[in-house]
């Protein structure tokens, strides 16, 4: 289904190269297959057609009518602009893929065409080494095949989750920002190891696998992280100290409130584009 097909990013920063750096090295996608474009930073496509052995082109010299999917990978606070751009090269029958947290598909049809096919994804940075947790929800006209194409194209990233466009918001808060909390836990157990003598680069390496671990732990056995953790957890041992300590200082909160309030921001995001939707359309 793959096969052939031209995919351009539209947006050249963090999560295009993730991606990128995902579909070539699935070998699903070859990197003749891949163009990439940006709003002015020609530097940053030179570096990225260097790596990848992709394409990267100029907008101008962008061939629309070649492109079988377009991946949309920018700032929201760029999407206004950039569809604008779009609107007069982009037919309603290409298919979009828009990576951008909190911006609604209702709002890309609108911005674009009439039955534009269009699908929301949300994947994370693992998308870089094919393992992104990744979530898809097309827009109301999508066509079924469009929605295979793009689980076809995200799987070599990863695991896709077709999900309703409503829980966008709440898998964003868990998995597309999920990556930076544990890369936060990481940087404050790494702490603690160097404070106690060992060397940087080692206990980078033993918390790591302690993460694999117990990830892998949950995926291959058919126990709750509860269950698991109280395995972990002898009576009067140092876990127990341990936990106890993350307790007192609020540690479970502030995991519950980070996903909270990420969830919370893709919301705001989705209602301030409504409301400059709303407000052009009464213009
Ligand atoms: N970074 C992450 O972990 C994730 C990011 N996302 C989404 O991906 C999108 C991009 O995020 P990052 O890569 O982190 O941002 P970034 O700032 O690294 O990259 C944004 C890119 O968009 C380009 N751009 C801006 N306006 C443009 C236009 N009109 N036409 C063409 N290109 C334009 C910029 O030149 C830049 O290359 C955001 O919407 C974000 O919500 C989604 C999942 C995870
Ligand atoms: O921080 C952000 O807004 C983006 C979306 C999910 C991860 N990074």
């Amino acid at each position: 289904m793959l096969h052939n097909r031209k995919i351009a990013f539209i947006g050249a920063g963090s999560m295009a190269e993730a991606m990128i750096s995902g579909l070539v090295q699935s070998k699903k996608i070859l990197p003749e297959q891949v163009i990439v474009t940006n709003r002015s930073n020609e530097e940053r496509l030179i570096t990225l057609e260097n790596k990848y052995g992709i394409s990267g082109i100029k907008r101008e010299k962008l061939q629309f009518d070649q492109i079988d999917i377009f991946i949309l990978a920018m700032k929201p606070k760029d999407v206004e602009n950039a569809l604008k751009g779009l609107k007069g090269q982009i037919k309603q029958n290409q298919l979009i893929l828009s990576v951008l947290a909190g911006i609604p598909t209702s709002y890309i049809e609108q911005n674009l065409h009439k039955g534009q096919q269009v699908v929301r994804v949300m994947p994370n940075t693992s998308s870089t080494i094919g393992e992104s947790a990744t979530a898809i929800s097309p827009g109301h006209e999508t066509a079924a095949e469009n929605v295979k194409v793009t689980q076809e194209l995200l799987q070599c990233i990863g695991e896709v989750y077709l999900i309703e466009e409503k829980d966008m918001d709440i898998f964003t808060g868990l998995a597309g920002s999920g990556p930076a909390y544990f890369y936060y836990l990481m940087e404050h157990m790494e702490q603690q190891g160097v404070i106690a003598g060992l060397d940087v680069e080692t206990t980078r390496q033993i918390i790591a696998q302690t993460i694999v671990g117990a990830a892998k732990m949950i995926q291959q056995q058919d126990e709750t992280p509860t269950v698991l953790r109280e395995k972990v957890t002898s009576p009067n041992g140092t876990t127990a100290a341990g936990l106890k300590a993350l307790d007192e200082h609020g540690g479970g909160i502030a995991i519950s409130k980070a996903v909270e309030h990420a969830t919370k921001r893709s919301k705001e995001i989705s209602a301030k584009i409504q409301d400059s939707l709303l407000v052009s359309s009464f213009k």
